[in-house]
């Protein structure tokens, strides 16, 4: 294993969605061990804290079916500068978060070096809606269409004007509550996805090669890992906002991490999601960690 720099960033972010916790998810995750881990694998650690949250509004615009947006632009924002900074100093940037809108700034900053950037996005959801297909209003579940250049002109625009990420650059995970919108833009613009019937199908070692493969063949200049805890089953990440049944399994999920450290494609990451209000003991926490550890290369034997 290579040995990293490995910068982290807290993002408390939680306007993204509508229930309260989740912005207490990187002290969860740094009180589960996190950077202690990763050190005793090699790599140097830099903690640099969590960067600023400010409420200005906390109102949903019913006008625009986008919560807190103000709030969302702001952070995100902030969030973008940061990764930008880290990744022109030569570090690998890991951003804890916080709700998943948080991967509109972690991507925007990426774009700033990357011109062809990959993207593995584990999740049970696809996170493609814009403010028109939204359910919600939550921009949680929408990062991934944004990155792509689609939704409110705010936040396809932070940092740097556009799309960040190329459609065939995606590949989805773990899949399994996708919205119409979502179903509809995935076929339009040929995102590749891993639902859950292809892990169930297939199993995860034939699903994590040939994630691996088609971003080798993309021609790709980074790789980045924005991985959602309840991608997870439920069963093992009960602390997330959006639980939804028939997950990946924990073993999987380690064997997902082993199989993209193996490769070595993965040049940042960011774990998001996890809300200790709605946990079981810091379970999702753990299990973020844990899943780090496989990630940046701890062994078995
Ligand atoms: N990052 C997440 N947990 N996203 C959940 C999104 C749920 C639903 N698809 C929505 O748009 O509201
Ligand atoms: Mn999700
Ligand atoms: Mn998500």
């Amino acid at each position: 294993m290579k040995k990293l720099d490995i910068t982290v960033v807290g993002v408390p972010l939680d306007f993204g969605q509508s229930r309260r916790g989740v912005d207490m998810g990187p002290s969860a995750i740094r009180y589960a061990g996190a950077i202690k881990r990763l050190e005793a694998i090699g790599h140097t650690l830099k903690d640099e804290g969590d960067i600023q949250v400010s409420a200005i509004e906390r109102s949903h615009r019913e006008d625009t079916n986008l919560k807190n947006l103000e709030e969302v632009v702001s952070a995100t924002t902030e969030l973008a500068e940061k990764v930008a900074a880290i990744i022109e100093k030569g570090e690998f940037p890991l951003v804890l978060g916080g709700d998943h809108s948080i991967a509109i700034g972690t991507i925007a900053g990426l774009a700033s070096k990357y011109k062809n950037l990959g993207v593995i996005w584990y999740d049970a959801h696809a996170d493609m809606n814009t403010a028109e297909t939204s359910p919600s209003g939550n921009i949680h579940g929408m990062p991934l269409a944004v990155t792509m250049g689609l939704g409110h002109e705010r936040l396809v625009n932070i940092y740097k004007d556009g799309q960040k990420v190329k459609p065939e650059n995606i590949v989805i995970i773990g899949a399994r509550s996708v919205d119409p919108g979502e179903r509809k833009l995935i076929k339009e613009k040929g995102v590749k996805v891993f639902s859950m019937h292809e892990i169930d199908r297939d199993g995860m070692t034939v699903v994590m090669n040939e994630a691996i493969a088609y971003l080798q063949s993309k021609d790709l200049d980074g790789v980045h890992l924005s991985l959602d805890l309840d991608g997870l089953d439920p069963i093992y990440t009960p602390g997330v906002g959006t639980p939804v049944q028939g997950g990946i399994s924990y073993r999987e999920s380690h064997l997902a991490m082993e199989m993209l450290e193996d490769a070595g494609i993965i040049t940042s990451a960011e774990f998001v999601e996890v809300n200790p209000i709605l946990d079981e003991k810091n379970k999702t926490g753990e299990v973020a960690v844990e899943l780090m550890g496989s990630l940046f290369g701890e062994k078995l034997l």
